[in-house]
């Protein structure tokens, strides 16, 4: 006769062989990959996290296509260059959609739509977005103004260092209320916020200065920000009511399939501040580290600058192709700090094959970035800053096909302020390695370059001080 305690194990040893026996089923009918633990998948393995690192040392066993299974979800992950451009060009249409099949997220603006609805938004966006003149001289003016403002302020920030003009002020100590290091360590997001995003979509500075704290400080992400919009609906529609954006979202009403509304016009606001802010500050952030950790590269920049264009000129998005050095080093700086691991969470729409593997329709697709811009078969040395990766032989500017911190494909969720992100990036890196000469402040030797997981792949808090030149 068993006693309670056997049946129990029995119980238990049963239902673990079943669950385990159900995942070898299941994954018959995807890429290889490591074996799933009944009821957790891979999360074990993975310290329930995607971590690059973990996804480098599977891929190196199972293959550039795996399949991580979250629980009982599975993941087919695409590592390296050319698993990643296979999977989002070739079948660019077929796992283009969001998580919202996976029934995940409410289906609203761009990032969590799908089919007409994320056609129509992510259309009205860009066709926004150039109005408004992202891409031409109209943006160039607003970024030379943006950049400068930025100047001023770290010149007029010299308070702190007693002796020296020459000492600029460490840049988290701008007035930060709270002693908090990370809001500390936000402040330097949080200002080049206001001052890019106020300009570009002409709306009054608290409300972007209020949102961004919102946004940043309470970790209002995703769906929090949608509770954000409709609990506040009134206040924040009063507001978008009198704003170009808003005005021109109403024009295009009439169409019997529109999908412009209120909530998809905020979430869409949402979405454009949160894929919008973060990505370009943070790797501003980065920049202006590297700059400290590599001078002789800080120099050469700032040679090229006073050679080409001299010490009081405007920058704008176009002098890159004067400036070809610089350019790389911009390019570098992307490739290298590589702040965004995995490109959104995409979902196969139908059945397809992807480098001879079947992919059921619903399977989430995850493209590693990291795993692009570090390919060692498309680098020559993927592990070092080396702004040489962008430069032939004489110094000319070189595209590269691997360098995707965007993603890629023309239309596929590409990422949608490409363009504005660049023209951000070369404006003000330019104008601030015109103005100053960073370096690390006194008595201070090593910096952490170890990124910091979050949404974007964070330096960790530093100091440097801004010289003028
Ligand atoms: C350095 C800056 C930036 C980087 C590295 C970056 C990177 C990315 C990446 C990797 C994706 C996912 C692409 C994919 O899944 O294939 C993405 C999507 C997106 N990005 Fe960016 N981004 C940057 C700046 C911006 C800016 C300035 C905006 C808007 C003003 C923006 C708006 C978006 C939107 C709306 C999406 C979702 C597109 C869709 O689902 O159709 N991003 N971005």
């Amino acid at each position: 006769m068993l006693t309670v305690s056997e049946v129990l194990v029995f119980f238990v040893v049963s239902l673990l062989l079943i669950e385990f026996l159900k995942f070898q089923w299941m994954r018959r009918r995807f890429p290889p990959g490591p074996t799933p633990y009944p009821f957790f998948g891979n999360l074990l393995q993975m310290n329930f996290k995607v971590h690059h690192e973990h996804l480098k040392k599977m891929a190196k066993i199972h293959g550039n296509i795996f399949t991580l299974w979250f629980s009982n979800t599975p993941a087919v992950v695409l590592q390296g260059f050319h698993a990643v451009k296979e999977g989002l060009t070739a079948h660019a249409e077929d796992v283009a959609g969001s998580l919202k099949v996976l029934n995940l997220h409410q289906e609203k603006s761009v990032m969590f739509s799908n089919g007409h609805l994320w056609k129509q938004q992510r259309r009205f966006g860009i066709a926004t977005m150039r109005k408004m003149g992202v891409g031409k001289k109209d943006q160039d003016y607003l970024l030379q103004e943006v950049a400068a403002d930025l100047v001023e302020y770290l010149q007029e920030t010299n308070g702190t260092a007693e002796s020296q003009k020459s000492v600029c002020a460490t840049w988290w100590k701008c007035e930060t209320p709270q002693q908090d290091h990370r809001i500390r360590n936000s402040c330097l997001v949080l200002y080049i916020y206001i001052y890019m995003y106020v300009k570009l979509y002409n709306i009054p500075v608290y409300i972007y200065w209020s949102l961004s704290v919102l946004l940043h400080l309470s970790k209002f992400y995703c769906h929090n920000a949608s509770y954000f919009c409709v609990e506040k609906k009134k206040w924040f529609t009063s507001f978008v009511h009198h704003n170009f954006l808003f005005n021109s979202y109403l024009q295009t009403k009439g169409d019997a399939h529109a999908t412009y509304d209120e909530v998809n016009l905020m979430q869409t606001l949402v979405d454009l501040f949160i894929a919008g802010t973060e990505t370009t500050a943070t790797t501003l952030m980065w920049a202006l580290l590297y700059m400290v950790i590599y001078p002789e590269i800080q120099e050469k920049v700032q040679k090229e600058l006073d050679a080409v264009v001299g010490c009081s000129h405007v920058f704008c998005y176009e002098d890159r192709k004067k400036l070809p050095y610089t350019n790389a080093v911009i390019h570098e700086i992307q490739r290298y700090s590589n702040i965004i691991l995995i490109a959104l969470p995409r979902a196969s729409m139908k059945d397809t094959d992807l480098m001879g593997y079947h992919i059921p329709k619903n399977t989430i697709v995850l493209a590693n970035i990291d795993s692009v811009l570090a390919d060692p078969e498309k680098w020559e040395t993927p592990d070092q800053f080396n702004p040489g990766h962008f430069l032939d032989e004489d110094g000319n500017f070189v595209n590269r096909e691997a360098f995707l911190p965007f993603g890629i494909g023309k239309w596929h969720r590409v990422c949608m302020g490409e363009l504005l992100a660049r023209m951000e990036l070369f404006v003000v890196f330019s104008t601030l390695l015109q103005a100053f000469t960073f370096t690390l402040p006194e008595g201070v030797k090593e910096v952490n370059t170890k990124f910091v997981f979050g949404s974007t792949m964070k330096p960790p808090p530093y100091q440097l001080c801004a010289i003028p030149r």
